[in-house]
């Protein structure tokens, strides 16, 4: 049978989140690289599927693997209409949106991994648990890291021809929202190692690609503020999924960068 595929550069955040969830399940996948930079994922011809060779290439000053392929007809926007990364495709099912591939994945192929990361082989308590720490990571969490993320890497380093200095006000703005959210993770993982218990779960394991990218920047040293967070953001790093798929994403920014 073969393997599900994943489209879109595995540096992108929601990229990332994918393959991580496909890492951690140990499941079996492609990835068929979209480039971004040339806006391939906004032509309404395009997308490749035959991989015919892969290769390293030196994109100073990170190294990328590449794979070249055989161009064949089908097109990104066909597997994801607002034409955003990543696309995923499972023989006929064709799906976008992160966290749903993610949770589809989880169901997937999660029982044969013995990794309940949903929490859905629990009672429904658990379960929601789970569920209210995974709203809080897409409704207070990420509204308040990433525009830090986007001010200091992506707009100046990924998004082409981008190179606008930071945004001071909406990066201390931001900075103080993410304490208020840091300050309350602080007191949860007081009382347990993880946010939905003391086992990892999805919810965990969302932060990752924001938080990876945000502890590249000057204001890293935030989490030195709350040391349950930055104890439990060390447990999460530690991961053998986490370091596969986070060694795909840069973490020195230079201006002028190109990917
Ligand atoms: N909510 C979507 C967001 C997808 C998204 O914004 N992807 C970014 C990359 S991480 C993208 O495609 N950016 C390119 C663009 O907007 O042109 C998800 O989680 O999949």
């Amino acid at each position: 049978m073969s393997p599900v595929k994943v489209f879109g550069h595995p540096m992108l955040t929601n990229v990332a989140r994918v393959m991580l969830f496909l890492e951690e399940v140990g499941a079996e996948y492609e990835l068929v690289p979209i480039d971004f930079v040339a806006g391939e994922h906004k032509r309404s011809q395009h997308v490749q599927l035959n991989v015919s060779r892969r290769q390293f290439v030196d994109r100073s000053p990170y190294q990328v693997q590449v794979m070249i392929f055989d161009r064949d007809a089908t097109c990104f926007s066909s597997l994801q209409p607002f034409a955003k990364m990543p696309g995923f495709q499972d023989g006929d099912l064709v799906l976008f949106e992160s966290r749903a591939i993610a949770k589809y994945i989880l169901r997937k192929y999660g029982g044969t991994a013995g990794l309940d990361l949903l929490g859905e082989n629990s009672g429904i308590e658990e379960l929601a648990v789970v569920d209210m720490w995974t709203e809080v990571e897409a409704q207070q969490y990420y509204p308040a890291i990433s525009p830090v993320v986007f001010e200091c890497i992506i707009i100046p380093f990924i998004i082409p021809g981008g190179g606008a200095t930071p945004n001071r006000s909406v990066v201390d703005e931001s900075l103080e929202r993410l304490r208020g959210v840091l300050g309350i993770y602080e007191a949860r993982l007081e009382k347990s190692s993880y946010l939905a218990g003391d086992s990892i779960s999805f919810a965990d394991l969302n932060h990752i690609p924001f938080t990876f990218y945000f502890m590249t920047t000057p204001y890293a040293k935030v989490f030195d503020e709350y040391p349950k967070v930055k104890a439990w953001w060390e447990m999460l790093m530690a991961r053998p999924a986490v370091q596969r798929v986070c060694k795909h994403m840069p973490t020195e920014f230079k201006l002028g960068a190109q990917y």
